[in-house]
């Protein structure tokens, strides 16, 4: 089963433009549970334009599924996951002033930064997923980080999806088996919508699970949030 952990950071976005609570990022958690999502994923960025530290700490409590924290391990988004401790950490390299993010890992270069941190975190009893590109280099590097599992950056992949589906999945695959036989778990993430979803399952057997965010929140505009996630769920089966 490929589970599905909404990212609510949009949600967070739309409160934002007026200052007060509406809509209210923590029922918006609950509610994505009780219509069906298995997980609740956040990326709060050092500007806090969405997500904010504060909201982490709130979430913990509230979310009866997994809470997904992602981002760059700055000190200040350590000590939130120190303190917080969500199911599952995904670290994520983007730079501070990224639009979204735009890249995986260089574990090769990284690796010794990340093996401390991954290590960490574990200690803590959060499962820790590393953001990667389908490049194999950066796969067989991930495993000396001691990560539990990866998340595929699937950018390409959505983007490719609709001139050539085959060929758009095809580094995913390769990299997909190879996680899985060097006894990686398998995320993925980003871009991923109501088109591309069914054929990326299809394609990566053993996909643990996706994180959808910001195409799932615009779907739910004219669909409903709770029609918008069953959608979403039953692509998963
Ligand atoms: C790691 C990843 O792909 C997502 O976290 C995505 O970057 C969402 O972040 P934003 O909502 O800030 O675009
Ligand atoms: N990890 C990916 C994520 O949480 C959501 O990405 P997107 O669906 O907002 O592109």
């Amino acid at each position: 089963m490929t589970k599905l952990s909404v990212n609510i950071n949009k949600i967070a976005t739309l409160r934002n433009a007026r200052g007060h609570n509406r809509p209210d990022v923590l029922q918006a958690a609950r509610d994505c549970e009780r219509f069906g999502a298995q997980g609740i994923t956040v990326h709060p960025r050092p500007d806090e334009r969405h997500i904010r530290y504060q909201d982490v700490r709130d979430l913990k409590p509230i979310v009866t599924t997994e809470l997904n924290v992602e981002g760059n391990p700055t000190p200040d988004f350590l000590d939130l996951v120190r303190e917080v401790r969500p199911e599952q950490v995904t670290l994520v390299p983007d730079a501070p002033d990224a639009i979204t993010s735009n890249a995986g890992w260089d574990t090769v270069r990284h690796q010794q930064q990340l093996m401390g941190i991954v290590q960490e975190l574990k200690s803590y009893g959060c499962r820790v997923s590393i953001f990667l590109d389908p490049d194999l280099d950066m796969v067989k590097a991930a495993v000396g980080t001691g990560a539990d599992r990866i998340e595929l950056y699937t950018e390409a992949y959505a983007s490719g999806y609709h001139h050539n589906r085959e060929a758009a999945v095809a580094p995913y695959r390769a990299a997909a088996e190879l996680a899985q036989q060097l006894g990686l778990g398998l995320n993925a993430g980003h871009d991923l919508d109501l088109d591309n979803l069914a054929y990326l399952k299809q394609q990566l057997p053993g996909l643990a699970e996706v994180s959808i965010g910001h195409a799932l929140i615009c779907d739910a505009l004219y669909l409903g949030l709770e029609n918008t996630v069953q959608l979403y769920r039953r692509q998963l089966v």
